[in-house]
C-alpha cells in the first residue's frame, strides 16, 4: 500500500497523475503509447524578442533584417518587445494558463554557428531571492521555474474517441536561432541572422497523448487556436510551427518507460510517422531485450526513409550551464494588463464551431471539413482594437447569405454543399499554387455565384473547378457568370432537362446531340454491348462525350441522351 502511495506520488512529480484507462491498440497490442509534444511556435510580431529589428518572411534576403543585437555585437543589450509579450498571454489565456505575474529570463548555453550569442535567452528557472523568517531570517536562493504561463488545458477530439483534455505544463518565451545552411559542393556553410531572436512561444505539453493520432489531433488543434487568437501563423511548411515529440512505450499495467524526444518535426504527416516507427523501434527494442530500458535519446527523422535515427544519448546531452540572464529584469504584469488582453480575446475555435453548429445544423456531419475551416481562419491582422479583417469563417458566414441580385433574391444556399467548396476545392487549389486562404483573390460574392451555377447546372462540376482554376489565376472583380460565357464552360443539357437558366438555349442543345451521335458512331462496339443489354458500357460512351466537351455535358443529361438515341436508332 504504502509502495503503491510512493510509486503514484512519483508518477504524479513527473506529470503523470492523470494517466488514461489503457486501450488496447491492435497495431500494438498489448503496449501502451504515450506522447508528450513540445511545440515551438513563432510570434507573430513585426518585430524580434529582444531587439528592434523587423521578423522576416521567407522570401526576404538574408541578413537583411538584423541588428547589432541579434548579431551578438559586445554592449548591445536586450530590451524585451511588449507586443511579444501580450501575445504571448494571448495564447495562455486561450490555452487556459495560470499566468505569471512575475517571471524571468535564463541564459540556455550551447556553442553553434547559427546561434551567435553563444546562448539562447529562454525561460527556465526563476534565481531571485527569497526571504523566508523562521526563528532567523534565512536567505535562499530559489531555483524555482518561471515561465510566463504554467498549468493550462487544451481539449482535443479524434474521430475515435470522446473529447480529450491535454494538459500544458507552461509556455515559456524565447528566442529562435538564425539559419545555417550547408553546400556540399563548395564544402561551406552560410548562415543567415534574419532568424535570430525572432520571438518563440515554447508550449510543452504533459504525457497525456496516447496514439499518434492524438498527437496529430492536438498539433491541429493547437494550430488553430494560436491563428484564432493572432499569436503565431501556425505554419509548419514555413517553419512558424516545429515539433519536437517525446514518445515512450510500457506494457499493460508496467509504468510508464523511458521517453526518447525527436526534434525538429515540420509537417503534422512526419511526426506521426516519427511516432509511428518510435513505437516500433521501441517495442522490438523491448522485445528483444527483455528486462531492459528504452536507452534515453535525442533523434532526428529521415524525411525519405520515415525513420527516426540516433542523435545523441541522454550521457551525450549538452550541459547547458542555465543562469539567469543579467541584463534582463524580471518580467512583471499586472493583472489589469492581463484582464485587458482578456477582454479582446476574439472568440476560439471550439467557441465558433458551437455558434456555427447551432446556426446551421446540418454541418454537424461534416465535422472534419469545419475543423479545416477554423484551422485556416487566420485572415485577421492582429491588433488589440478588436478589428477583424475577415477570416475563413466569416467568409463561409457571408456565402450562406442569400444572395440578392440584380434586386431578385437569389437560391437558397445549402452550408454543407458551400462547405465542401470552401475546403475541397478552394483550399485545395489554391494549396495547388502553394497560397493559402489569405491568398484568395476571389470575393464571397464571385464564389458564390460560382457554386450557385454549378448547383443550378448552369455550368457542370468540372466547369466549375476550371472557372475557379481561371479566376484564381487571374483574379479580377468580374462576374463567373460572364466568364463562363466567355469562354463556352455553360453546360451541355437537352430541352428537356434543361436547367433553369436562359444560357442554355437551343443550340447548345444541338451541340450535346452532335457529340452523343458522334460519340455512338467513333464506338460501335460499345453500342452493341449496350443494345445487348450490357449498361456498363454506358459510363464509357459518357465518358467519351464529356471529354469532347471539355467537361461542359452535363452527365445525367448526356445518359439520358444517349440511351434515348442509341434505342431510337435501334427501331
Ligand atoms: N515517459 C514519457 N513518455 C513520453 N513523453 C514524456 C514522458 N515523460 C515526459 N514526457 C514529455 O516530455 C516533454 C519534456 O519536455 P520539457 O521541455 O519539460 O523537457 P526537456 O525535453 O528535457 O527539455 P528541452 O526543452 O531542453 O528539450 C514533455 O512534453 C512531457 O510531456
Ligand atoms: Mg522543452
Ligand atoms: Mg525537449
Amino acid at each position: 500500500m504504502f509502495l503503491r502511495r510512493v510509486y503514484a506520488h512519483s508518477l504524479k512529480s513527473r506529470g503523470f497523475h492523470d494517466l488514461r484507462t489503457y486501450q488496447d491498440d491492435p497495431r500494438w497490442p498489448g503496449w501502451q503509447v504515450i506522447v508528450g509534444i513540445e511545440t515551438h511556435a513563432q510570434i507573430k510580431s513585426r518585430r524580434k524578442l529582444f531587439s528592434g529589428s523587423f521578423t522576416s518572411g521567407v522570401d526576404d534576403p538574408p541578413n537583411t533584417n538584423v541588428s547589432p543585437f541579434d548579431a551578438a555585437f559586445p554592449g548591445t543589450l536586450p530590451k524585451v518587445n511588449s507586443k511579444c509579450v501580450d501575445l504571448a498571454i494571448r495564447t495562455a489565456l486561450a490555452l487556459k494558463s495560470s499566468i505569471s505575474l512575475r517571471s524571468s529570463f535564463d541564459r540556455k548555453h550551447y556553442f553553434y554557428s547559427d546561434q551567435p550569442l553563444g546562448y539562447q535567452i529562454t525561460q527556465q528557472y526563476c534565481a531571485y531571492v527569497v526571504l523566508l523568517f523562521i526563528n532567523i531570517p534565512m536567505l535562499i536562493a530559489a531555483n524555482m521555474p518561471a515561465p510566463i504561463a504554467t498549468n493550462g488545458l487544451l481539449e482535443i477530439e479524434t474521430p475515435q474517441n470522446s473529447p480529450i483534455q491535454v494538459r500544458i505544463k507552461q509556455i515559456q518565451l524565447e528566442q529562435d536561432t538564425a539559419k545555417s545552411t550547408f553546400n556540399p559542393r563548395i564544402q561551406k556553410s552560410h548562415i543567415d541572422l534574419n532568424r535570430a531572436g525572432t520571438g518563440l512561444m515554447e508550449i510543452v505539453s504533459e504525457p497525456d497523448l496516447r496514439s499518434p493520432e492524438e498527437a496529430g489531433a492536438y498539433v491541429r488543434t493547437l494550430q488553430s487556436v494560436l491563428r484564432a487568437v493572432g499569436s503565431s501563423d501556425g505554419n509548419m511548411e514555413q517553419g512558424s510551427l516545429r515539433c519536437d515529440v517525446n514518445v515512450s512505450v510500457n506494457r499493460k499495467g508496467d509504468p510508464p518507460g523511458i521517453r526518447c524526444e525527436i526534434k525538429n518535426l515540420n509537417s503534422v504527416k512526419f511526426m506521426m510517422a516519427a511516432i509511428i516507427h518510435e513505437i516500433k523501434r521501441q517495442t522490438e527494442f523491448l522485445n528483444a531485450n527483455p528486462g531492459a530500458t528504452v536507452p534515453q535519446e535525442t533523434r532526428g527523422f529521415d524525411e525519405n526513409t520515415f525513420e527516426t535515427f540516433r542523435l545523441r544519448s541522454k550521457e551525450d546531452a549538452p550541459d547547458y550551464r542555465y543562469m539567469p540572464d543579467p541584463n534582463l529584469g524580471a518580467l512583471v504584469l499586472s493583472q489589469a494588463r492581463i484582464e485587458e488582453i482578456k477582454k479582446n480575446l476574439p472568440p476560439l475555435p471550439w467557441e465558433i464551431r458551437s455558434r456555427l453548429l447551432n446556426k446551421y445544423p446540418s454541418l454537424r456531419a461534416k465535422g472534419k471539413s469545419l475543423d479545416v475551416l477554423l484551422n485556416v481562419n487566420n485572415g485577421r491582422e492582429v491588433g488589440f482594437d478588436g478589428e477583424d479583417s475577415g477570416g475563413a469563417v466569416e467568409y463561409f458566414e457571408r456565402l450562406c447569405q442569400t444572395p440578392v441580385r440584380d434586386g431578385n433574391r437569389g437560391p437558397e444556399r445549402d452550408p454543407v454543399v458551400l462547405l465542401n467548396w470552401l475546403t475541397h476545392e478552394l483550399l485545395g487549389q489554391l494549396a495547388t499554387r502553394k497560397e493559402t486562404f489569405t491568398d484568395n483573390p476571389l470575393s464571397s460574392s464571385q464564389f458564390g455565384e460560382l457554386v450557385d451555377l454549378v448547383q443550378d447546372g448552369t455550368i457542370t462540376g468540372t466547369s466549375g473547378k476550371h472557372l475557379l482554376r481561371h479566376m484564381l489565376s487571374n483574379p479580377s472583380s468580374r462576374r463567373p457568370r460572364e466568364i463562363a460565357t466567355e469562354f463556352q464552360l455553360i453546360a451541355l443539357t437537352t430541352s428537356s432537362s434543361s436547367p433553369s437558366t436562359a444560357l442554355a438555349d437551343s443550340s447548345a442543345t444541338s451541340e450535346l446531340e452532335i457529340l452523343c451521335r458522334s460519340a455512338i458512331a467513333d464506338l460501335p462496339s460499345e453500342v452493341a454491348a449496350l443494345r445487348a443489354g450490357n449498361k456498363n458500357v454506358l459510363n464509357k460512351i459518357v465518358g467519351h462525350v464529356m471529354r469532347k466537351s471539355r467537361g461542359r455535358a452535363d452527365a445525367t443529361a448526356t445518359r439520358a441522351l444517349v440511351e434515348k438515341l442509341v434505342i431510337q436508332d435501334e427501331q
